[in-house]
């Protein structure tokens, strides 16, 4: 006899990162949407991300470090190769957005708000702007290490997506 079992709702946390500020966030939240085991959870690298990922999952994570003042390229690049293939097909599903960012951070939100509010996603949580206090050419090129304290929210965050999609509450 074949048992099918219910399929498990997904969170995809996609991310950027070049000198691993993002990265660090985007791993922060993986670990706190794993506290529920009930909630399956991708994090994938922008460039590897294509529209059936996007279609697949239940809820997003979009993370991303500002980078002249927007998202980084490549992850506007994620949003440019799979944004009409899911078009009208993402209604209500929730979602964040994390931005790692030297000092200001909120051109990164504006943009993926924008886009995403095309896709007419849900905002479940208000944006996380962590800034590495990096202005300099040598501080903005250095390799970033976050605190615990500065990745909590980014657990919490995790935590609280997951909770809400392993319930359906959604
Ligand atoms: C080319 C470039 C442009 C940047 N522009 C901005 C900016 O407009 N605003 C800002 O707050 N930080 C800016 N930064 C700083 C980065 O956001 C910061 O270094 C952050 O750690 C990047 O995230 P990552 O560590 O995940 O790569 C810039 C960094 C680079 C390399």
């Amino acid at each position: 006899m074949n048992v099918s079992l219910p399929s498990r709702a997904e969170l995809l946390i996609i991310y950027h990162s070049m000198t691993g500020g993002t990265h660090q966030m985007a791993q922060a939240c993986a670990q706190g949407a794993r506290a529920d085991p009930s909630v399956s959870v991708v994090l994938k690298h922008a460039s590897q991300t294509d529209t059936d990922d996007i279609l697949r999952a239940d809820g997003y994570v979009f993370a991303t470090p500002e980078y002249l003042g927007s998202m980084s390229g490549l992850m506007k690049d994620c949003f440019d190769r799979t944004y009409y293939p899911c078009l009208e097909r993402l209604q209500g599903k929730p979602y964040a957005v994390m931005v790692c960012a030297g000092s200001d951070g909120q051109g990164a939100v504006k943009q993926i708000e924008r886009i995403v509010t095309g896709w007419r996603l849900k905002a479940v949580a208000p944006p996380i702007i962590i800034n590495v206090r990096a202005q300099t050419p040598e501080r903005i090129l250095a390799t970033k290490q976050l605190t615990e304290s500065e990745l909590d929210p980014c657990v919490e965050l995790g935590a609280m997506l997951g909770a809400g999609l392993g319930m359906g509450m959604f």
